[in-house]
């Protein structure tokens, strides 16, 4: 079924394509219903962190959706206030606790917190040495951050978590990842769901009987780019999985590529505040 499709990444681990995202979800029953509604609809991955205090709701879903835990691809990531080596792995022990699993697909830094997040990384490929996860990564990484880490690793960080979406195209990074073969995930792919009232999209949308959402979906999967939406509505989730038979035409790749104007919905890496 095309709706598994998985990249290849540079380890030779197969990732899923379409992830759910998993973020704001706190309320227990709409978290272990949209996981197991994502499942149902053939979603075989799931984006969490330490920081969105449901990796234990995400766990439960996926022991108790008969789906084998191999097939499912779990990302978690390690908070801010937890960075420095050792305190990376008790982090990454209490995670693993809470999803109730043996080992971790991918596991990230989430954000790079200046004087920490080599020592981080330097953790997470210690995990990885150790089996514990199959996919070492970082989040939130601008070149500077990755070009600092890929000076000292022993393995190259494997995915970086970014944010992008049409009004965020990221280019220049998703460019210099591609050369240095590391595969880029979208965090808010749907820019927190502000992309999709975008004229452009909308009409893009008509043209093809599909929804902005999937259009700006369908833009992120022609350019390579994983994709981890969240919604906690079942018929949106099963919407933004509906994105694999149909294919943008190169105008109108094009279209949405000139809709950038380097807004981010989120935080600037190097402007971050750390302090929640
Ligand atoms: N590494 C990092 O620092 C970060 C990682 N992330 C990860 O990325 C995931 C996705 O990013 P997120 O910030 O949640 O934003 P998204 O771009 O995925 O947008 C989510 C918003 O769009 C709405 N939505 C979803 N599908 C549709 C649709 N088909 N039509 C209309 N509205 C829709 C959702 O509402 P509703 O739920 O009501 O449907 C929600 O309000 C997060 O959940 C998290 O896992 C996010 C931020 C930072
Ligand atoms: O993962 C995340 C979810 O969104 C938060 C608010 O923008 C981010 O800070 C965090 O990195």
């Amino acid at each position: 079924m095309q709706l598994q499709s998985r990249k290849k990444l540079a380890n030779g681990v197969e990732m899923p394509i379409l992830g759910l995202g998993v973020y704001k979800m706190t309320d227990r029953d709409e978290t272990l219903a949209a996981i197991t509604k994502a499942l149902q609809v053939g979603y075989r991955a799931v984006d969490t962190a330490a920081l969105y205090y449901n990796e234990a709701e995400v766990g439960e879903a996926i022991r108790h959706s008969g789906v084998p835990r191999e097939e499912i691809f779990v990302t978690t990531k390690v908070w801010n206030s937890d960075q420095g080596y050792d305190n990376t792995l008790r982090a990454f022990e209490t995670s693993l606790k809470k999803l109730n699993m043996d080992y971790v697909d991918l596991y990230l830094t989430h954000w790079p917190v200046a004087d920490k997040f080599v020592d981080t990384y330097r953790a997470i490929e210690r995990l990885y040495d150790e089996k514990l996860i199959r996919v070492p990564g970082v989040s939130n990484h601008h070149q500077h951050h990755l070009e600092q880490l890929l000076a000292s690793a022993n393995i190259a960080p494997v995915v970086n978590q970014v944010e992008v979406h049409p009004y965020l195209s990221q280019q220049a990074l998703r460019a210099f990842c591609a050369e240095q073969h590391i595969a880029v995930t979208a965090w808010s792919p749907l820019g927190r769901g502000g992309v999709l009232t975008d004229e452009a999209i909308q009409q893009i949308a008509e043209k093809y009987g599909k929804s902005s959402a999937q259009v700006v979906l369908r833009w992120h999967l022609q350019h390579d780019i994983l994709i981890i939406p969240k919604s906690v509505k079942a018929q949106r989730i099963e919407e933004n999985a509906q994105i694999f038979d149909f294919e943008l035409t190169a105008q109108d790749m094009q279209t949405l590529d000139a809709l950038n104007q380097n807004k981010r919905f989120g935080q600037d890496p190097d402007n971050f505040k750390f302090d929640f």
